[in-house]
């Protein structure tokens, strides 16, 4: 089946069409969470959590049983610029380690429940440097977006979306920087650990790729700057919530992917909560701009996919709570 997008036109029109949350099991959901034995409240976001999947899933009392998690990879210009600890071959050395199922993503999926899937997106053809001009061609983000779009299941009842690109993490700050404003150095960090004068150069990329596409419309941002794995991932977000599937955004860089999205359209990431806060600087920064509050924060910055994955656990046991608690009236317990 084609993607119902061709062009990146199509695409931010069927951003501006995508479904919301279902009023009724909204306040259905309100309502059940209302009269569980607990004092109100008491279970804190996890009361919070379970309603807005409730919302999101059509009905008051749901159940989570069929997560899926897809892993993205893609390779970068930018890379030969000296912006990452790791050389490039690593991309397709760990998607090999992804297939074999060595990798931090295969423990914490089968950990959640969840399928893992991987796609590569021409790894041996990187983007273009965006120091020299766009990363990708209409025609190439289309490509991708549409890759992401066709991964995500739609018999699945939970997304999560990751990456793997050595990197990445300066498309991700420069996304971030244009959309968002601020000085290219507030939002670029250490990835997968560049020392002081890697970081220095990764700073000093990120500037000239944001003066060398100066056009700030979010699409174009994600074109110009992004790359195939962050496009695929916005891809497979706007997918999960056209089949109202809802996702668990993963670190830094799924998390710019994710703010194009946003930016492009109003509530493009209602459907979406931040599984976690990752050590790379300004990813709470950038959830902040997203009006996101994390559901764990842990220390990690591996990407794959992972802290969402852990957060997948969270989840389950708010709906869990939500879904299989006892009412007041059921359990005999007096109300305050
Ligand atoms: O998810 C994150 O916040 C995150 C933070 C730092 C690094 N990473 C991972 O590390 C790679 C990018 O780091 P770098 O230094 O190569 O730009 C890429 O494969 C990401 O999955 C991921
Ligand atoms: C080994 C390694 C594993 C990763 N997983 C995601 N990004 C990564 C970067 C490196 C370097």
């Amino acid at each position: 089946m084609p993607a119902p997008f061709a062009t990146l036109s199509d695409f931010r029109a069927l951003l501006q069409a995508l479904p919301s949350a279902d009023p009724a099991a909204t306040a259905a959901a309100e309502e059940r969470n209302s009269q569980l034995t607990k004092p109100p409240g008491a279970l804190g976001r996890l009361e919070d959590m379970a309603i807005w999947y409730a919302g999101w899933r059509g009905v008051a009392r749901p159940a989570l049983e069929r997560p899926q998690v897809i892993v993205f990879a893609g390779n970068h210009g930018v890379a030969a610029r000296g912006v990452s600890a790791f050389p490039a071959e690593v991309t397709v050395q760990m998607v090999a380690n992804f297939r074999a199922g060595g990798a931090a993503i295969n423990q914490l999926a089968r950990a959640a429940g969840a399928t893992l899937s991987v796609h590569e997106l021409d790894l041996d053809r990187p983007t273009a440097d965006f120091t020299q001009g766009p990363a990708m061609t209409e025609a190439e983000v289309v490509a991708a977006l549409s890759v992401g779009w066709h991964a995500v299941d739609p018999s699945s009842d939970l997304l999560v979306v990751g990456e793997m690109g050595i990197g990445n993490t300066t498309p991700a700050a420069a996304i971030a920087c244009a959309l968002f404003g601020g000085q290219p150095g507030e939002w670029t960090g250490r990835g997968t650990g560049v020392d002081d004068r890697g970081l220095s150069i990764k700073t000093q990329v990120v500037a000239e790729g944001l003066a060398a596409n100066p056009d700030r419309d979010p699409l174009e941002v994600l074109r110009c700057l992004g790359g195939r794995e962050i496009a695929a991932m916005a891809g497979a977000i706007a997918a999960a919530h056209a089949a109202r599937i809802p996702v668990i955004l993963d670190g830094f860089i799924c998390t710019a992917a994710a703010a194009t999205l946003a930016m492009a359209a109003e509530g493009a990431l209602d459907h979406c909560i931040a599984g976690h806060a990752s050590a790379e600087a300004s990813h709470r920064a950038l959830l902040s701009k997203l009006g996101k509050q994390p559901m764990l924060e842990l220390g990690l910055r591996l990407g794959e996919g992972s802290g969402a994955a852990l957060a997948i656990n969270v989840l389950k046991a708010a709906i869990a709570c939500h879904s299989g608690m006892a009412t007041f009236a059921e359990a005999g317990v007096s109300g305050a």
